[in-house]
């Protein structure tokens, strides 16, 4: 029997203009944020523009319940998530955040700017991204080691050394990469080092991964401010999140000349006009968790950190940091985004009208997958590099994307986001269309 025609809306073929209704859940969230960021994209693409909904729809998208047993004996649950938002170019790759704001729409876009990322330095990998919502300041370390595993264990089923593999973000280290990879090879039956990266030295990490992001941070800031005429030497620069990537690219900042006037992290916001004592800085927050009680600095009520005058302003703590609210007040030159997403589209508007430079995060803080990359490719040749060598191949990377990017910014008369984003989209859009879509 010949059934009836679908009616109007229940068609079986989805428009390709019609996203699935978990995609559009979230249009304010970071997601939206990067639907809206490869929107301006689109027109740039030429003929590739017709493949462009893949960059609209990641890949694969697991998500996990994680229960484990707590220290008082009951048994906890927690969210976790991985996402490949792309896997054309090569395998997932992209790190694990433990944080209590975790959510599907962040670890979505983080995932789909580990995509445009990894394709902008041109290192040979997708975009994948995953991450657990807790608040690891509240777990014991024996929770904490058992909620990774389980986590592990459960996207598992997707990860490994070819298909997707994870890697340190916020929350996260070389101890608990060194629990996911043991956790994997015990569950595969065989050691596997190149299932993660960012692992201790000792089990098959790399030299100079633990700083790789902040001296890409680095090593971006001073070849854009070079463009500009700014002087690092004698610049002012304010820090938001003082961790791996803050506090990396802070230390290497302030050993040029350049004087650290302003950190905020969880716990507060310090200010000394003169300059912060970096590696003291360093130290107290080695000790103590947090830039909060560090003497010799001043205390600023925390939205005072967007109105200080500086000349550089690095975010590297989270995601959706400037906005539309408080883009009209930042006093800095250039904005170099040690963060993943920490400007909404909207704030991106209001400072390129006001001329402030915006090296954005897909580019920026690309250092420390390049690391990450070349981590991988020591654990399957079981060959290790020195750090100097690490840290020119770096450096040269680095240097080559950000110098391709600021060309086709002046050619197109566009944002260095924008142009990062057309540097990346072609690369991944083409791989797309060379491997066409059977079966
Ligand atoms: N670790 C890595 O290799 C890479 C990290 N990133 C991005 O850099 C950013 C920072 O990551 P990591 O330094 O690895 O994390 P981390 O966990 O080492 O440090 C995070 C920092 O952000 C601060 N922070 C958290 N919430 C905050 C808030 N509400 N206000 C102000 N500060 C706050 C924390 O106090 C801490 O100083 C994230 O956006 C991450 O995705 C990007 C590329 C690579
Ligand atoms: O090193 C990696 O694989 C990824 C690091 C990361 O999560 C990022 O670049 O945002």
């Amino acid at each position: 029997m010949s059934q009836a025609p679908a009616a109007l809306g229940e068609s079986p073929i989805a428009p390709a203009s019609s996203l699935p209704s978990y995609l559009q859940a979230d249009k304010l969230g970071p997601w939206g944020n990067y639907l809206q960021q490869v929107d301006r994209v689109i027109p740039h693409l030429g003929n590739l523009a017709r493949w462009a909904e893949t960059l609209k729809r990641p890949k694969r998208i697991l998500i996990v319940d994680i229960p484990i047993h707590m220290d008082d004996g009951t048994v906890a649950h927690f969210e976790g998530y991985r996402v490949q938002h792309n896997v054309s170019r090569g395998p997932g790759k992209g790190g694990v955040r433990f944080h209590q704001d975790v959510t599907l729409s962040e670890v979505m876009a983080l995932s789909a700017w580990m995509s445009v990322k990894n394709a902008a330095v041109n290192v040979p990998y997708g975009g994948a991204k995953g991450g657990i919502r807790v608040d690891p300041k509240k777990l014991s370390r024996g929770e904490l080691e058992r909620m990774t595993r389980r986590y592990t264990s459960e996207i598992g089923i997707i990860i490994g050394p070819n298909k997707d593999i994870p890697a340190p973000d916020v929350n996260t280290n070389e101890q608990i990469m060194a629990w996911m990879m043991d956790t994997y090879s015990m569950n595969t039956g065989s050691t596997s080092t190149g299932v993660v990266t960012g692992k201790p030295v000792d089990l098959g990490g790399s030299l100079g991964r633990r700083e790789a992001t902040g001296r890409g941070v680095f090593t971006v800031g001073t070849e854009a401010a070079r463009h500009i005429g700014l002087d690092i030497a004698t610049a002012r620069v304010a820090v938001q999140g003082f961790g791996n990537v803050g506090g990396v690219a802070g230390k290497l900042f302030s050993e040029t000349g350049a004087r650290i006037i302003a950190v905020q992290d969880h716990g507060g916001t310090i200010f000394r006009e003169a300059g912060l004592d970096v590696p003291a800085l360093l130290q107290h927050v080695t000790d103590t968790g947090s830039v909060a009680g560090f003497a010799d600095a001043e205390v600023l009520a925390d939205e005072k950190f967007w109105d200080v005058d500086c000349d550089i302003l690095i975010p590297a703590a989270l995601e959706q940091q400037i906005t539309a609210e408080n883009a009209g007040r930042i006093k800095a030159r250039m904005i170099i985004e040690g963060a993943n997403g920490p400007t909404t589209p909207a704030a991106d508007d209001i400072l390129q009208e006001r001329n402030v430079l915006v090296v954005p995060d897909v580019i920026a803080n690309a250092g420390g997958v390049t690391v990450s990359y070349f981590e991988w490719v020591q654990d399957f040749s079981s060959f290790f590099w020195d750090e100097e060598e690490i840290n020119a191949r770096l450096v040269k990377i680095m240097k080559t994307a950000f110098a391709g990017v600021w060309q086709v910014a002046q050619e197109k008369k566009v944002s260095l986001r924008t142009a990062t984003f057309i540097v990346a989209c072609q690369r991944i859009l083409h791989t797309r269309e060379l491997r066409g879509l059977y079966p």
